[in-house]
């Protein structure tokens, strides 16, 4: 089994834990009281046309897979609120429990905590999770292209934008592009990272940038430990970055972000 099997089959564990305490329709119930999803597409500037500056998404991330336990993250909000005052666009939290120690607690602490679009950051397996994103205040899911058919794809992006929502739709090889593409994907992520040997590299994100066409805003995911790498992935077409373990374990996260930012500007006005 790769890791993201392994990771999957404990997210459905749970998901039918969740489900054994909470109908779809109580689900539902709960969704029909939130106030509208934010407009993420807008928040990471998908609507400006010339994009000449680098949107940050900045992660909420206790614990990895392959690095084990990264930061203790006591009050989340706190760090949350730390991530906006920086000049991030879009706050990610891991609600992962097993490999990456999150909860739609977490969530729920951000989601109060901050003005911008929160993304619930998860093995989506199943339209549940999304209405229990949506339910918990989320403007943004989580689709791996790995993960999912695409009838699942079509379907799960089809849900997600009925409730208002966007999807951050996550590839690694140039044919997962085309069927994140394919199905109308508003966000491309390109996660460095394979799912299913957790190894990182970075050239992959130059190597595939070019694949994806004008409109979807495009998402550099993972690896990102410095200015320099800011700079890469700015240079090589990535309109928005999304970081976490370098932001978690940063004593200053708030000065991380403006220095990423402003350094990502300067790459995308040389480029
Ligand atoms: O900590 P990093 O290397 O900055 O990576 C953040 C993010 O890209 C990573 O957490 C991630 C990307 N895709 C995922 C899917 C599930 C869980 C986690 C992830």
């Amino acid at each position: 089994m790769s890791v993201l099997q392994d990771i999957i089959a404990g997210v459905r564990e749970d998901l039918d834990a969740r489900k054994a305490t909470l109908t779809l329709a109580q689900l539902q119930g709960l969704v029909a009281q939130q106030r509208p999803a934010m407009d993420a597409f807008a928040a990471l500037g998908g609507n400006d046309n010339a994009r000449a500056d680098l949107k940050v998404i900045a992660e909420v991330k206790r614990r990895s897979p392959s690095k084990g336990d990264l930061a203790g993250i006591a009050d989340p909000a706190a760090l949350a609120r730390q991530y906006e005052e920086g000049g991030a666009s879009v706050i990610s939290v891991l609600t992962e429990e097993r490999r990456f120690g999150g909860s739609l607690a977490d969530l729920d602490a951000v989601r109060a905590a901050v003005g911008i679009p929160v993304l619930r950051k998860d093995f989506t397996c199943d339209p549940f999770m999304i209405w229990e994103a949506r339910a918990h205040g989320a403007d943004l899911v989580l689709l791996i292209v790995a993960a999912l058919s695409d009838e699942e794809l079509h379907d799960y992006l089809a849900l997600t934008h009925q409730l208002g929502m966007n999807a951050v739709v996550e590839t690694h090889t140039a044919e997962e592009i085309d069927r994140a593409v394919a199905v109308g994907a508003k966000l491309i992520g390109i996660n460095v990272r394979n799912l299913k040997t957790l190894e990182v590299d970075r050239s992959i994100f130059a190597a595939l940038a070019g694949n994806i066409p004008a409109g979807p805003v495009v998402i550099a995911e993972s690896g990102v430990r410095d200015v320099d790498d800011v700079r890469h992935y700015a240079a090589h077409g990535a309109q928005a970055i999304l970081v976490g373990e370098a932001l978690v374990k940063d004593a200053t996260p708030l000065e991380r972000i403006s220095e990423f930012k402003a350094a990502g500007a300067l790459a995308i006005s040389s480029r």
